[in-house]
């Protein structure tokens, strides 16, 4: 049975990579020891096993003791500890949710069910390194990575509406926290139907931009409003999610030497854990509608297309309707009226699942399946 050493995992996308794990058995295949940077010697989470009290995050010969470390504690951490560790000696397999060796040449991108291929290759060649994807682009290919795979795309478009999780568990409480205080400052209007809604108006919009409205994490405010900036600036003008569309995709996808341009616009809007995102695609070729709904939906078991219409789009292509599972609906599929090669698509999905640990959770399964 393999030592597998979780740093990170009381965190937010730690928790739900535990939830997944209890959900499919997981722990009852490893050894799992239980890693903290702030609480060594307590008690470690129940996960159905005994399991020694909490390790030194930071103890260099507590995690060579690990034959797997499995981290979601972010890319400080990565930076503090992987460097040292593998000067150590260590020869483990480290599986990572943070960006920092995501680009590094001696690491694979890991979203199994659109690259298996890749991550058998890499395992074969003794690649040790193993990240799991930024959410947008890992939800981007879960929805439409069959057409890539199908040589149909020649370029993407995302323009993206990411949810307040994607900043940290802070913000999701501060997005909830703006919620409530509009509410709040509205409240007297809202009981009275025969106000004047420009009255409602005024005091909503006087609450969003007034001195008491909470704005500690994110700085402005995202109820009520949004944030078209998510990550510092490149040189190229891009921000830094922006650029991780075209250079993650291509590394997942293997084809770093002809790679697939994908530029578009990071938003961050008021939703809670899932992302959406609209892309325009350039196809390769006239593809009928009905071809590309069937590559989507065979593509993996959890892609699915939703029609092209009203009723179902709303009830079925939305945060609302995905939060929580690992559907990954993509919809609003049509050809655009620059020509029957442009593609429109909307598509979206839980950011903490595909987005962040679901792909971890599945890579430590192909380490433990061999
Ligand atoms: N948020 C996201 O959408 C995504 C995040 N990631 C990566 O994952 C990393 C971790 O993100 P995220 O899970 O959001 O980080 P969190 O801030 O939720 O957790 C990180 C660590 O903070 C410590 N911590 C301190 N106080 C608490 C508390 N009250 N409850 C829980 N943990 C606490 C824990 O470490 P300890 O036990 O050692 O004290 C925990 O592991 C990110 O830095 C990023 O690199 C990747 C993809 C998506
Ligand atoms: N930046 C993403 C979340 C994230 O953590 O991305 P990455 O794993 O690439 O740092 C968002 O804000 O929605």
């Amino acid at each position: 049975m393999k030592r597998v050493g979780f740093v990170g995992w009381r965190g937010m996308v730690g928790s739900v990579l535990m939830q997944r794990m209890r959900d499919e058995n997981d722990f009852q295949d490893i050894e799992p020891v239980f890693f903290t940077t702030s609480q060594a010697g307590q008690p470690g989470p129940d996960v159905g096993k005994d399991v020694p009290a909490l390790k030194d995050a930071r103890d260099i010969g507590e995690l060579q003791a690990m034959d797997v470390i499995v981290t979601c504690q972010g890319g400080d951490y990565t930076e503090a500890v992987y460097q040292d560790l593998r000067k150590a000696g260590w020869d483990g397999y480290w599986i990572d949710a943070a960006s920092t060796l995501r680009m590094a040449d001696d690491s694979i991108i890991v979203l199994d069910p659109v690259n298996a291929d890749v991550i058998r290759q890499g395992l074969g060649n003794g690649v040790k390194t193993f990240v799991g994807g930024n959410c947008t682009v890992s939800l981007m290919l879960m929805g439409i990575g069959g057409l890539l795979r199908e040589g149909l795309v020649e370029w993407i478009s995302p323009m993206t509406y990411q949810a307040a999780s994607g900043a940290g568990a802070q913000n999701m409480r501060e997005l909830v926290a703006q919620m409530g205080y509009i509410h709040k400052s509205a409240s007297d209007q809202l009981a009275d139907p025969s106000s004047a809604i420009l009255e409602l108006d005024r005091a909503v919009s006087d609450a969003i931009t007034g001195d008491g409205y909470p704005r500690e994490h994110f700085g402005y405010p995202l109820a009520g409003s949004l944030l078209p900036w998510i990550d510092k600036k490149l040189d190229s003008g891009q921000s830094k999610e922006e650029w991780k569309a075209e250079v993650e995709t291509n590394k997942i996808l293997g084809r770093s030497d002809n790679p697939v341009p994908i530029d578009g616009i990071c938003v961050r809007i008021g939703a809670m854990r899932s992302h959406a995102q609209a892309l325009t695609i350039k196809l390769s070729k006239d593809a009928p509608i009905d071809e590309i709904s069937s590559i989507i939906a065979e593509s993996n078991p959890w892609a699915s297309v939703v029609p092209n219409d009203k009723e179902e789009s709303l009830r079925d292509l939305t945060p609302a309707a995905v939060t929580g599972t690992l559907n990954v609906p993509v919809g609003r599929l049509r050809k655009l009226s620059m020509g029957n090669d442009y593609l429109g698509a909307f598509t979206v999905g839980d950011q903490l699942l595909w987005g962040a640990a679901e792909p971890l959770r599945r890579m430590l399964r192909i380490l433990n399946e061999g």
